[in-house]
């Protein structure tokens, strides 16, 4: 599919968002390991999604959907049911990661796949420590890549150092010490999203954490629960760039989860000058949740690095419209891990931008923009990667001439009605 996107006057109105996708897949996946009956309400019916509850039917759990709701019928820690043909993730990294966790945790054997990007995607990074807990994994091109087969069970509680801030790679330990005795531990260099330990806990399980140590005792009790998963913050950011860089834009995007772990790039937007308000906060299932207003104003370049970059990782691509729009110098680094997302978002951002007329410089662990010039539309590929082709369409917004994404289709992973909702805050 091709989108063509003609550059706005100005963006006006209220959005609102889809249910955001990692909160989505965790509640299907506890939901399942639970007791007893849980609802989620808002839950993300993109294709990632979809694949959790693909999976997890797979191993023997009953998933209804009912409009926006879905109803996970519990099996308890220890119900989950050999699969009787491989498991496929799609192009779900989270699906994949966090699944393998549970996985160890389960005495049977079973085999996970994904599309042809998620196979080119690195998997040692929860097989070693899930291998340490004990699990027998063994896996493609020397244990590198999916298909991934799994012998669980009989897991030990470890306490394991983290090379990557990656709340996947945290998230697959924390499920797998589920089914260990005592209390497993993950150590980050830099904290990532906690939608697992938030959710863990509202569940009934004991979990401490402080900054980038967490702990998970093993065997708990979770009960089935009612779940009201936020909008996505990630989906929003599109449209907060996009109100942020256009003139006269006003927008307001509700009931989106402000969980400091994933807001790094309200902060970095703010930095650069963006008129940012939260509006109405308040607290759901252990999730803090706002409405947020963005209007046009003008932007100035900044420095992204350090630790913030896992808070904002999925946002990079669109933080790089919004400093290619800016005035002056901005730089990016400590990002390598966007090379090992559904496409190297490193070097498809520098091909896009530099299509589209920006001062774009690739660099190993990131990149930098020299802004202020002029966008112009160009015909641009997503690399079969929806963040890369939201954010082509955001750009395209403040482009002169006419702006094509090529393999728009994607963006049904994430964010099914984006062009919808594009289309309708749009004033030509
Ligand atoms: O745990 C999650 O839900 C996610 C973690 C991040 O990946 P990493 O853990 O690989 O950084 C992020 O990029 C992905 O979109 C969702
Ligand atoms: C990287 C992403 O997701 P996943 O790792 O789950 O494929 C994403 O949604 O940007």
């Amino acid at each position: 599919m091709e989108v063509t996107i003609k550059p706005v006057r100005t963006l006006r109105g209220e959005v609102q968002v889809p249910g955001d996708k990692s909160i989505s897949h965790r509640a299907v996946m506890l939901g399942a390991l639970a007791d007893g009956e849980t609802k989620i309400e808002n839950f993300l019916f993109g294709a990632d999604c979809l694949s959790t509850i693909r999976v997890m039917r797979g191993l023997g759990v009953r998933i209804t959907t009912v409009g926006k709701r879905v109803v996970v019928q519990g099996r308890g820690l220890e119900g989950l049911q050999e699969p009787d043909n491989v498991l496929d993730a799609g192009n779900s990294g989270t699906t994949m990661r966090l699944v393998a966790g549970i996985l160890a945790g389960n005495p049977f054997f079973s085999v996970l796949t994904g599309d042809g990007s998620l196979r080119r995607r690195p998997m040692k990074r929860v097989i070693r420590p899930l291998t340490d807990m004990g699990a027998q994994i063994a896996a493609r091109a020397g244990g590198a890549y999916a298909p991934l087969a799994i012998k669980g069970g009989g897991l030990r509680a470890v306490e394991y150092t983290s090379p990557v801030g990656s709340a996947q790679v945290k998230s697959a330990i924390l499920l797998a010490g589920l089914f260990a005795d005592g209390p497993t531990t993950v150590i980050e260099p830099a904290q990532s999203r906690d939608h697992t330990e938030r959710m863990l806990r509202y569940f009934g399980a004991r979990v401490e954490a402080a900054g980038t140590r967490v702990t998970v005792w093993g065997k708990p009790d979770l009960r089935g629960q009612k779940i009201t998963v936020p909008g996505d913050i990630s989906s929003a950011m599109f449209f907060l760039v996009a109100g942020a860089t256009v003139p006269g834009a006003d927008l307001v995007v509700h009931n989106v989860g402000v969980n400091p772990t994933r807001t790094g790039a309200l902060d970095v937007l703010t930095q650069m000058g963006a008129e940012i308000e939260l509006l109405n906060p308040k607290e759901i299932n252990g999730e803090p949740v706002a409405d947020i207003r963005v209007r046009g104003s003008r932007l100035t370049g900044t420095e992204i690095g350090g630790s913030i970059i896992p808070y904002l990782i999925d946002e990079l691509p669109v933080l790089a419209v919004a400093a290619a729009v800016a005035e002056g110098e901005t730089v990016v680094q400590d990002a390598a891990e966007l090379r090992h997302k559904e496409t190297d978002r490193i070097a498809a951002v520098v091909q896009v931008l530099r299509s589209m007329n920006a001062d774009i410089e690739e660099r190993p662990d990131g990149f930098i923009i020299r802004g202020g010039r002029r966008l112009r539309g160009a015909v641009c590929d997503s690399f079969g990667d929806h963040r890369m082709a939201m954010s082509a369409a955001v750009a395209g917004l403040t482009a002169y001439g006419e702006t094509t994404v090529k393999g728009a289709e994607c963006v049904k992973i994430s964010y099914p009605n984006f062009f919808d909702t594009l289309n309708s805050i749009s004033v030509s």
